[in-house]
This record gives structure tokens, C-alpha cells and sequence, in this order.
């Protein structure tokens, strides 16, 4: 995802209704969409949307039925008008453009993919993929080429010649996404593109889209009232109710701030730990000991912090040697031989690792793991406890309770919980930059030893 606003929404207002002046001023004294319908029997479709939707990332619009979800996607391509507002693609205002200037930025830019795939029951795959093309002029070489090379990238080769009635709901959805990619467009819209499919396809055609963007690089504004999906394959998620946008974030940041209680309620019954990364459950090492210091230093940072483990790292890098015991610290000391033959390996976590992941890698392991960039720096640590607090996150329920059976995590948590084994760095702290001078110069003052003391904190 780059730094580029490839859509610009601003103010947006769109009214169903015979007189948007008068509900444009009903709107300006706060009246509500359901007063305003009461009173006027018009409908406020979207209300004061702002969004930035950046070159390619997929950026989710999520709520349920009616919260305006359809309408601001149709806006985007101007099947529907806006009352007010602006919608920028690239910087050019197409809720402003006359019909010429609309059929060639739609061709230039736009691909739209529908629920109903919305094919030409009795045409081939090839003809409809090459539809959008054939309209637009382009010769039948040129626009079979083309469409034989996006049925490819959709996975549908060989099926070139089969009537679309003859296809699955999958393939027929396949198709409709290569018709909407044959004219290589730089935006791509889809309307609850995989709703009418059954599970375990739609979950195909999930994986399938998020490995086609990581290939293309399209910007991607999906329509989903599935909080499932929406979690799944969004870059970004908006929030809707009622025409109007209640949080726009992560699917991280939607889960782990909700901005109020309705996204609250909205994401209480989600699986957490198909979300949440090591990235954001990681806590900051503390303390940490260079591979340059000696057992000593090790032994003394371990009592004083009270862990039986402590991370070994090289160089203003951090990069991870390894973890060090407590009590092969005490024999490298009594040896007299450097810390390195005393490190025990450890796997490490990439930053991306999904928190389903890590479960069953925290509940078997007798010590934190330690997260690494992909450079092997280490980042942060995770401990058991930050896990189960990450999966017991609920308005309802307080943190220490947990909330295994919602989660489906109800086995691996006991296992957890019982797991008996000490928390080695109780002590870890979430991320926090600006404490990092602190610890450092409290750390500092903690390496009183004759040994070379390099320990790291941040
Ligand atoms: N053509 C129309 N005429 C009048 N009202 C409309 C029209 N289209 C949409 N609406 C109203 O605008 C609001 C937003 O509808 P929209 O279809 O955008 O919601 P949605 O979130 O996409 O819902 P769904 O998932 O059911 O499609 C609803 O109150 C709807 O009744």
C-alpha cells in the first residue's frame, strides 16, 4: 500500500427523495435518518462521509444491511449521483463529469465485480471476460489475448469455451472477476462479491483475491456485511450505520479500540486470535544482554529482575542470539567460558505471525518467544499472559476471567492457564517509545559490573 489517496471522499450526502434541499437542512439541525424519513418520507442514503482510500490497499466498507454500504460504492463509479460532496479519483471530481468524461474514466480506471455476477448466461467465459473489451471497439485478437490472460490469473484456464450456466457459483464469480479485470483497471469495486457463495468457496475466492492483490496491486474498495470478511481481506475497514461512518481503522485497530460501543457490540463475538499478529501482543524485552557481556552480567540482570531467562542480542541491532538460562548462565559463570555455547535456541515469531498461530507455539514453550523483523532484530517478546489477554478482551467480561468459550480457544487456554510454568519476563511492558529513555538510563545504572555491561533496552 503506498502513500498515494487514489479516492478522495469528502462530505459526501446522498438523499433518495424528491426534495434533498429540504432534508440537506433537516441534516444541518442534526435531525436523525430516522426522523428525517419520519417527517419527510426521503431517505438519507450517506451522510457526511470522508475517506481516503490509498493506492493498493483494500479497503473494506462494512455495516449492516441498509447503513449505505451499496450506495457509497455507486457513488465511487457514479452509478448513483451524490446530492453533495466530491469523490476524487486521482484528483479528478467524478461526481462533477459530464457522461463522455464518465464512460472514459470508468473504462480508464473502474472494474466492478457484483454479488449476482451479473454474466451473459449463453456467451462463453471468453466472450464475457472479453465483454467490457468488445464494447469499448478493441479488436478480436487483441481482446481475446487479453481475456485469455486474465482467465489465467483468475485460475480458470481451460475453461475458455463453457457456457457460463454450465459453471459453479465460484467459477461463475471467477469469471466476473476476470471481465472485471480485462480492461486492467487501477480500481477495483466489488459489491458483496462473494455473499451468494456457500462457505467454504467463499473462503477460496477470500484467499484467491488477497493473492491476486499481493500479484496486481489494484486499489480494492470491497463491500462486505460480514465481519468475518471484512476482517479477512481488509487493509482498512469502514464502519457504517445509518448512512454515516462510525470508525474507520485496521482490522486491529477496530478490534483492539473499538470507538464506541456499537463497534464494540459489532466485533464482540469475533475470533481474535485470527486477527490480532505478534506484532500487536508482543510486550518490549526487558532486559535484554549482549552476547559481549559475560555470564556475570547475565546472572546479575536475571536476579534483579526476577526471570530465570534473559534474551541475548548482538550488536545496536539487536539481533537475536538466543535465550539464556538462569542456570546455564551460573554454569558458564562457574566455567569461565563466554555466554555463546550457553545460548539455547529458540524459534522466533515473525512480526505478521496470526495469534492462532502462536498459541499452541506459547503454551508449549518454557519461556518467552521472542518476535524478530526480517532482518532478525529483535522487536518484543511474547509471554503467556499477554496472549490470554489479548484473547479475553471483551466489554463484558473482565480481563482476568478470560473469555475462552467465545473465542473457541476454550482447551488451548486451560492449557495456558495450567501450564504452571513461571512467567520468565513477567516483567515485560507493551511497546511504549517514550518510556524507552527511561528504562535505558535505569538500565544503565543497573550494569555495575567489572564486566563489559551492554544491555539493551528501549
Ligand atoms: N434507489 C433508492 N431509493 C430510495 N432509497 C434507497 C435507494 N437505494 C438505497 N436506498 C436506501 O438507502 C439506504 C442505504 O442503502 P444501501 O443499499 O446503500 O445499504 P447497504 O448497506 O448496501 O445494504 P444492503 O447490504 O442491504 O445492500 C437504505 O436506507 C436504503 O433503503
Amino acid at each position: 500500500m503506498s502513500e498515494k489517496i487514489k479516492i478522495e471522499i469528502k462530505n459526501l450526502i446522498k438523499i433518495f427523495g424528491k426534495n434533498p434541499q429540504e432534508v440537506l437542512s433537516l441534516l444541518q439541525e442534526g435531525r436523525t435518518k430516522n426522523e428525517i424519513f419520519e417527517k419527510t418520507k426521503q431517505t438519507v442514503g450517506l451522510n457526511n462521509i470522508n475517506i481516503n482510500v490509498y493506492e493498493g490497499e483494500i479497503f473494506v466498507l462494512m455495516g449492516l444491511s441498509g447503513s449505505g454500504k451499496s450506495t457509497l460504492l455507486r457513488c465511487i463509479n457514479r452509478l448513483i449521483k451524490p446530492t453533495s460532496g466530491k469523490i476524487l479519483i486521482d484528483g479528478q471530481d467524478i461526481s462533477k463529469m459530464n457522461n463522455e468524461q464518465l464512460r472514459k474514466i470508468r473504462r480508464a480506471k473502474l472494474g466492478m465485480v457484483f454479488q449476482n455476477f451479473a454474466l451473459l448466461p449463453h456467451r462463453t467465459v471468453l466472450d464475457n471476460v472479453a465483454y467490457g473489451l468488445e464494447i469499448q471497439g478493441v479488436s478480436k485478437e487483441e481482446r481475446y489475448s487479453k481475456a485469455i490472460e486474465v482467465i489465467n490469473t483468475v485460475g480458470l484456464s481451460g475453461y475458455e469455451n463453457s457456457k457460463i450456466n454450465q459453471l459453479s457459483g465460484g467459477m461463475k464469480q471467477r469469471v466476473g472477476l476476470a471481465r472485471a479485470l480485462a480492461n486492467d483497471p487501477d480500481i477495483l469495486l466489488m459489491d458483496e462479491a462473494f455473499s451468494a457463495l456457500d462457505p467454504l468457496i467463499r473462503g477460496e475466492m477470500q484467499d484467491e483475491l488477497l493473492s491476486l492483490e499481493a500479484k496486481l496491486q489494484k486499489t480494492i474498495v470491497f463491500v462486505s456485511h460480514d465481519l468475518d470478511e471484512a476482517l479477512k481481506l481488509g487493509d482498512r475497514i469502514a464502519l457504517m450505520k445509518d448512512g454515516e461512518i462510525v470508525q474507520i481503522g485496521t482490522p486491529e485497530e477496530i478490534l483492539t479500540n473499538p470507538a464506541n460501543n456499537y463497534v464494540s457490540q459489532f466485533v464482540k463475538g469475533v475470533d481474535r486470535s485470527k486477527v490480532l499478529t505478534a506484532e500487536s501482543v508482543m510486550w518490549r524485552p526487558e532486559p535484554l544482554v549482549s552476547i559481549n557481556s559475560g555470564p556475570r552480567v547475565a546472572v546479575q540482570l536475571m536476579k534483579e529482575h526476577g526471570i530465570s531467562s534473559i534474551f541475548v542480542v548482538e550488536g545496536k541491532n539487536r539481533l537475536l542470539k538466543g535465550i539464556i538460562m538462569i542456570n546455564d548462565a551460573v554454569e558458564a559463570m562457574k566455567s569461565k567460558r563466554g555466554l555463546e555455547s550457553f545460548i539455547t535456541q529458540v524459534p522466533s515469531i515473525p512480526l505478521d505471525m496470526p495469534l492462532y498461530e502462536i498459541i499452541p507455539l506459547i503454551a508449549e514453550s518454557n519461556y518467552p518467544l521472542p518476535v524478530v523483523d526480517e532482518n532478525g532484530k529483535l522487536n518484543g517478546i511474547i509471554i503467556r499472559g499477554t496472549v490470554l489477554g489479548a484473547l479475553a478482551m471483551s466489554e463484558d467480561v473482565p480481563e482476568e476471567e478470560g473469555q475462552a468459550g467465545e473465542n473457541g480457544n476454550e482447551g488451548l487456554l486451560k492449557e495456558v492457564k495450567e501450564g504452571g510454568v513461571e512467567e520468565t519476563s513477567g516483567e515485560g511492558q507493551r511497546r511504549d517509545p517514550a518510556a524507552e529513555k527511561d528504562t535505558l538510563s535505569e538500565a544503565e545504572k543497573s550494569g555495575q559490573s567489572t564486566e563489559k555491561v551492554e544491555v539493551k533496552t528501549w
